[in-house]
């Protein structure tokens, strides 16, 4: 199986690099400078050029906040540039994995009650915020196509590459022995090495459809990062707030778990976010 890669200088994208890289499969692996996925005549030339089985598009337009005001090229990004995969993999005849978001659900206080395991591939979509938007018309794209493709959705992404919400917390953990994190906002982390893992394995078995790929566990945001000072021995006092005393450009949903139990009927079981937050902190102070 050959593999091309989009997006490959994100935290996912190089999650994938190194994965295929350890596991000896051949694969081509591009950054937006070397693959603009909002260019369709790219997109087109480097699938031909590379002749794929899979293509495993990384590339996204994922600043929630900016997303905003930059809505534009929000779309042209997580929607346009799916379509541009979309009909280039037609044409090629190779598979389409791609990822996507938990913002695209309505996050509602009260779905936490309605879906008690998280929300199923399947449930309503209303995403809150600009970036939710762009992110489901991309996946609207795929689920209109006749092609053959893995879409997964993933929460609070988090892993060695990159930046997400444990890098910001450590970082500022450097300078401040206290920090305030929102309480009020409800999901779960999803670790880019077990997403890798379980994604390649789905395809292995020649999976296709919507998957959520999450960690076990429902907590806050202040849950999350009281935990990464507990782990690594930092003495920063984590002061629960409202979303309200953090006001952010973009609203961001009050509950976005994602139940994992499509997956886990499929024999893969995610780690729990603690373990995966363990190993996580490992890899960050013992990098290969
Ligand atoms: N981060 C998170 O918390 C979550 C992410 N996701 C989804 O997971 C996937 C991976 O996210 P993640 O790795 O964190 O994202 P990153 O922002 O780390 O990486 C995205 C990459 O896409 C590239 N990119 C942007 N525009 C284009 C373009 N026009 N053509 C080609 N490449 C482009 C960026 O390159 P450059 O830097 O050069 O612009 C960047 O390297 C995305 O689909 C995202 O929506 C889902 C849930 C949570
Ligand atoms: C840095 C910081 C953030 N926060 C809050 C803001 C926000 O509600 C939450 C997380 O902050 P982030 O900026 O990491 O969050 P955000 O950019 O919303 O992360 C999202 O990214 C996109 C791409 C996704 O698809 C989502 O799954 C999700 O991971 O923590 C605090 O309360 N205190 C802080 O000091």
């Amino acid at each position: 199986m050959k593999f091309l890669i989009t997006g490959a200088n994100g935290q996912l994208g190089k999650e994938w690099v190194r994965f295929l890289e350890l596991k000896g499969l051949p694969f081509d692996a591009f950054g937006s400078s070397k693959l603009d996925i909002t260019n369709r005549e790219e997109v087109r030339n480097r699938l031909k050029e590379c002749r794929p089985d899979v293509v495993i598009n990384c590339a996204a337009y994922t600043n929630v906040d900016e997303a905003e005001d930059q809505t534009e090229l929000a779309y042209s990004v997580n929607e346009t540039g799916v379509e541009h995969l979309v009909s280039a993999c037609m044409e090629y005849n190779c598979k389409l994995v791609h990822f996507s978001t938990d913002y695209v659900f309505p996050g509602n206080f009260e779905d936490g009650s309605k879906f008690p395991e998280g929300y199923p591939e399947d449930a309503e979509k209303r995403p809150v915020n600009a970036y939710g938007r762009s992110k489901r018309a991309g996946e609207i794209i795929i689920e209109k196509s006749p092609l053959d493709c893995l879409l997964i959705r993933v929460s609070w992404l988090c892993g060695p590459f990159g930046n997400n919400f444990v890098k910001t917390m450590l970082r500022l953990a450097e300078t401040r022995n206290e920090l305030s994190v929102v309480d009020d906002q409800k999901g779960s982390p999803s670790f880019t090495f077990d997403v890798v893992e379980k994604t390649f394995q789905l395809l292995k078995d020649g999976k296709s459809g919507i998957y959520h790929i999450s960690s076990k566990g429902k907590i806050s945001w202040a849950d999350f990062a009281e935990e990464i000072f507990n782990q690594s021995d930092l003495k920063v006092k984590v002061n629960r707030i409202p979303s309200s005393e953090f006001p952010t450009k973009a609203n961001r949903p009050a509950f976005s778990l994602l139940s994992n139990q499509k997956l886990e009927k499929e024999g893969l079981n995610v780690l729990a976010w603690k373990a995966g937050l363990s190993v996580l902190l490992k890899k960050l102070n013992h990098p290969l």
